[in-house]
């Protein structure tokens, strides 16, 4: 007689019973457009994804050039939006070109993969974002991860490959626990090494430095030759995207070896149109750089006041730990009921041990909101373990 078929997708529910037995399911939740919930998990640092200025930029960029970019830009042509965005973003940041990217990722995966190809070293920090670690599977370089924060290994491994090409990376501002990398020292060993230096800016952007110019600039290694940045549109910018920043051979470089550039829809007109205008705004209005970092320095001092653990935050990310998953699933979910949203960081998207709240700091919250939200993170914290 013949056997039932087997069924194919078994093996999903096997895990998904592994996950919810260890407190790691994850699902979505539908999102109002006009939520009471005061929002300190997204990542609109600047406060304007919402700004009137930005939304209708977006609106004019889609209705003059369209709703999406309707194929690879080697393909259909850079519009002129592109090329200000492009123009503007490297003068801003201090280098000397700029390519954009349909989103950070995208931008990662690039410059990673089109930095250290086959045969090349990457050295890459411990605790840099997924989309870094992705990049360097996929760059077909022999990969070195480095303690974290630790440019003394950094320059142990290099100094074990001389002469070799290599590409140092790392975030700016760690995602997960908002601390910063010693980029003038990572830019230092580099240098020393004839090795290439690749910085994830992603939170840096917008919140750090002279008007939001971000680390590279804060640390003056932007127009060093041998360094490189990448950049999300989506977070300090309100819009979305990604870009790559850094000297024009490298740009041409990217332009002609990327696969997210060559085989990826161009960034759509209305993203780029709303980071334009973004960007202008923040070099009109420069305080709001400021007053992100305030923001993040006085939930910091608050929450660590009532006894719980944070990180000094170095931009906008204040992470505060979680005994465990589940205690962190729960206390994000009383935060909610209370009506705040707060990050929830567990395993795998942290390593395992590693749980925590994540709190964005907001340049558009008023003092009395920040008290408000240390309160109510503070009244709903799960008795010490
Ligand atoms: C450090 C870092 N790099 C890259 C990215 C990816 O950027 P995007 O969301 O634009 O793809 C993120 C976003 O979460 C990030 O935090």
């Amino acid at each position: 007689m013949a056997q039932a078929p087997q069924d194919p997708f078994e093996w999903i529910e096997d895990e998904a019973l592994r996950r919810e037995r260890t407190g790691l399911v994850r699902g979505l939740r539908p999102r109002p457009a006009d939520s009471p919930v005061l929002d300190l998990a997204g990542n609109d640092y600047l406060g304007l994804t919402r700004h009137p200025e930005i939304t209708g930029a977006a609106g004019e960029a889609a209705h003059r050039w369209g709703a999406g970019a309707t194929g690879s830009r080697l393909v259909t042509g850079s519009t002129e939006l592109h090329a200000e965005l492009e123009r503007e973003l490297a003068e801003f940041c201090g280098f000397e070109a700029a390519l954009v990217f349909s989103s950070g990722y995208a931008a990662n995966l690039a410059a990673v993969t089109a930095l250290g190809g086959p045969g090349s070293l990457i050295v890459s920090d411990a605790g840099n974002h997924a989309s870094i670690v992705d990049g360097c599977r996929l760059a077909r370089a022999e990969t070195a991860i480095t303690a974290h924060a630790d440019p003394e290994a950094v320059r142990k491994t290099l100094g074990a490959h001389p002469g070799r090409r290599a590409l140092v990376v790392t975030d700016s501002v760690f995602s997960v626990d908002g601390d910063a990398a010693p980029l003038a020292a990572l830019a230092e060993i580099c240098r020393a090494h004839g090795a290439a230096l690749l910085v994830d800016d992603a939170h840096g952007l917008g919140v750090l430095g002279d008007g939001g110019r971000g680390a590279p600039h804060t640390a003056g290694i932007a127009g060093d030759g041998g360094v490189v940045a990448t950049l999300t549109l989506s977070k300090s910018l309100g819009a979305q995207g990604g870009a790559v920043l850094g000297p024009a051979r490298v740009i041409g470089q990217l332009i002609n070896t990327a696969r997210t550039f060559i085989f990826d829809t161009g960034l759509a007109p209305a993203a780029a149109g709303a980071a334009l205008a973004a960007l202008r705004l923040l070099r009109r209005e420069p305080g709001r750089a400021a007053r992100v970092r305030t923001v993040a320095g006085a939930l910091y001092g608050g929450l660590t006041a009532r006894g719980l653990t944070a990180v000094r935050p170095e931009a906008a990310v204040v992470s505060v730990r979680a005994p465990s998953p589940s205690a962190a699933v729960e206390w994000a979910g009383a935060c909610r009921s209370a009506g705040l949203a707060v990050g929830c960081f567990r395993p795998p998207s942290v390593p395992d041990g590693v749980s925590r709240l994540r709190l964005t700091a907001r340049a558009d919250l008023t003092d009395q909101q920040i008290a408000w939200a240390v309160s109510t993170v503070a009244r709903t914290a799960p008795a010490p373990g």
